[in-house]
């Protein structure tokens, strides 16, 4: 079984900070928005709010891509976009197989938006015989048995895990034998991988659960402002604000 980290330092290669290429998405989907609308140029105090971050944040994200806007024009939005996308190595297309073709792999297969984005669905494989050979958004379903000759032969580099928790780790280590070097992991695992190996979890319940706590807080905060005052300090919640995570700049709930 493969094992080792399963998580990347703090800085990539490139100097690009983790956190600064974690919000290149948010920052992407905002500018494709302002594309499909014909508007030429944004400024970061725009572009910041349609992206939900912080637009001190935003500028010094674009100074690590070399691009600084154009004082009182704001950013070129076609080119942000270009920079953005090869930065994120989406001006190529990634072929990506999912394992476990049951309701969310097949809801992730039918996703249009995955193509768009650059990423191809190459190939679906599941252990259920019954489901070989069906079609599923228009991908035959393969065998798991032929994992790793598909990954061969597609040269797939990001594999999607979509199998019951109990499965998930050795679905992992196959595909990591078979040259994948990352993984969307949607089961309930925490997944053991080695060096060079790269996996994102997804996991909705944890995202309701956060969901739940500013629920919570927003009830406290509520009830505070009906109690006396000496009542209601013990009663109201300390920290950051309610929008903000502990180091006060990046948002708790990223947004969706
Ligand atoms: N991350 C999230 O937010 C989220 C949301 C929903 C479900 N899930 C998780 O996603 C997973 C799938 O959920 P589902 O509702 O689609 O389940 P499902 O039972 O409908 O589908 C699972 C599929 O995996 C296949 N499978 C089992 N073992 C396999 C193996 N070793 N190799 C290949 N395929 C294998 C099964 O044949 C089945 O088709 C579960 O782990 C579930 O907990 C996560």
């Amino acid at each position: 079984m493969a094992t080792g980290r399963n998580h990347r330092p703090a800085t990539r290669s490139r100097g690009i900070p983790e956190a600064t290429v974690a919000r290149l998405p948010l920052y992407l989907r905002a500018l494709t928005a302002l594309s499909e609308r014909s508007v030429p140029t944004v400024s970061s105090e725009e572009l910041a709010s349609a992206a939900g971050v912080n637009s001190a944040k935003l500028r010094k994200d674009f100074s690590y891509l070399g691009s600084y806007g154009t004082r009182g024009v704001g950013y070129d939005v076609e080119y942000l976009v270009y920079q953005i996308s090869r930065e994120l190595g989406l001006t190529q297309d990634w072929p990506v197989v999912i394992v476990g073709i049951g309701n969310l792999g097949a809801a992730l297969a039918n996703y249009g938006g995955f193509a768009s984005r650059g990423f191809r669905v190459a190939a679906l494989i599941d252990a259920d015989p019954a489901l070989s050979g069906r079609q599923v958004a228009g991908i035959e379903v393969r065998h798991v048995d032929e994992l790793e000759s598909i990954i061969d032969t597609n040269g797939v580099s990001i594999g999607v895990i979509t199998t019951p928790g109990g499965a998930a780790q050795q679905v992992c280590d196959r595909l990591v034998a078979a040259g994948i070097t990352s993984i969307l992991n949607f089961a309930p695992t925490v997944l053991s991988v080695p060096d060079g190996v790269d996996v994102r979890k997804v996991d909705l319940s944890i995202e309701l659960q956060i969901l739940a706590f500013h629920e919570q807080r927003k009830a406290a905060e509520a009830l505070a402002q009906d109690v006396p005052e000496p009542l209601a300090a013990e009663a109201a919640p300390s920290g950051p604000g309610r929008d903000q995570g502990p180091d006060g700049d990046i948002p708790a709930v990223m947004p969706a």
